[in-house]
């Protein structure tokens, strides 16, 4: 350990670890269900930690933020009823409400703390708490699905940290059928997909899975975040059956300016369509499926 460094060692990326110099440790403290740390950082601003993993920066969270909620919304004419899973910092809420056809938004996160500690130290992040349209359920996502009425969403959106630990659930065929049936015909899931650079055999699985459940499109996309090991993260993409949808061309282009005059710092159509190009190694693993 190296004085004044935080680095993000964990068995999920053995024989590395992304560093970040701290200036000051804002917070720790232990939920029911993970540790909880911030810290301001020399030059990524203020970071979130839990059980030792990078969850998000203020300098990078857009690019997750800001793919992880428009691949999904941009590629529906009218999202009207999205349901957030994970994602407790509140970003993707601030993402899905520059949607104005989006008329109600639920979240689901397990950890209350992640929350309180969001809005606290991330108030950029948690003004996505702000919206009226949204609804805040504290409790696990698993048991939110299982209640949920057939086809009640136009858009799941699982914004989980990794398969080691409270979220170990949002990667198994189980929850991703609970999903499904909580979609309309022709609605869209976008999950947290890990790195293809470090987890091919998980992503292997995930896409076998998908396509059993999800029998409309089933897609792997990715993008840049230098704090997140190997410096990409990916994204499944998948529909349901009904009206087609093709996540490689966006339908409902989303303008940079929203409401609250916070311009996109990461997304656009270009890199939409983009994201959803894979190097040969990738490909010949997520396409032959
Ligand atoms: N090792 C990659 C981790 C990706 C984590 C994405 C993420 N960041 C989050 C912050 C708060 C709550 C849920 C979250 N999910």
């Amino acid at each position: 350990v190296i004085p004044g460094w935080f680095s993000e060692i964990s068995p999920m990326w053995p024989g590395e670890a992304h560093s970040l110099k701290v200036e000051k440790i804002l917070y720790q403290g232990k939920s029911d269900y993970q540790d909880v740390m911030v810290f301001q950082s020399s030059t990524y601003g203020k970071v979130l930690v839990l059980d030792g993993v990078i969850q998000l920066t203020e300098r990078d969270e857009c690019a997750y933020q800001e793919m992880i909620t428009h691949l999904p919304l941009c590629s529906i004419p009218n999202p009207k009823k999205v349901l957030v899973i994970g994602g407790g910092d509140g970003g993707v809420l601030r993402e899905v409400s520059r949607h104005s056809s989006v008329e109600k938004i639920d979240i689901c996160e397990i950890d209350k703390m992640v929350v309180d500690v969001s809005k606290q130290f991330f108030p950029d992040v948690a003004v996505g708490y702000d919206d009226p349209r949204v609804t805040l359920h504290v409790g696990d996502g698993v048991a939110f699905l299982k209640a949920v009425p057939e086809g009640a969403y136009d858009a799941v959106i699982v914004d989980s940290s990794d398969p080691i630990g409270p979220a170990q659930e949002l990667f198994e065929k189980p929850f991703f059928e609970s999903v499904a049936k909580a979609l309309r015909p022709g609605g869209v899931v976008c999950t947290q997909a890990e790195s293809i650079w470090l987890h091919m055999h998980i992503i292997e699985d995930i896409v076998a899975n998908c396509h059993q459940v999800f029998k409309g499109s089933v897609n792997y996309a990715w993008t840049t975040v230098p704090t997140y090991p190997s410096g990409v993260i990916g994204f499944m993409l998948c529909s349901t059956e009904g009206p087609e949808v093709d996540f490689k061309h966006p339908v409902n282009p989303i303008d940079t300016q929203d409401n609250s005059g916070r311009p996109l710092r990461f997304y656009n159509s270009e890199i939409h369509t983009a994201a959803f190009c894979l190097p040969s190694f990738a490909r010949k693993v997520i396409d032959s499926k």
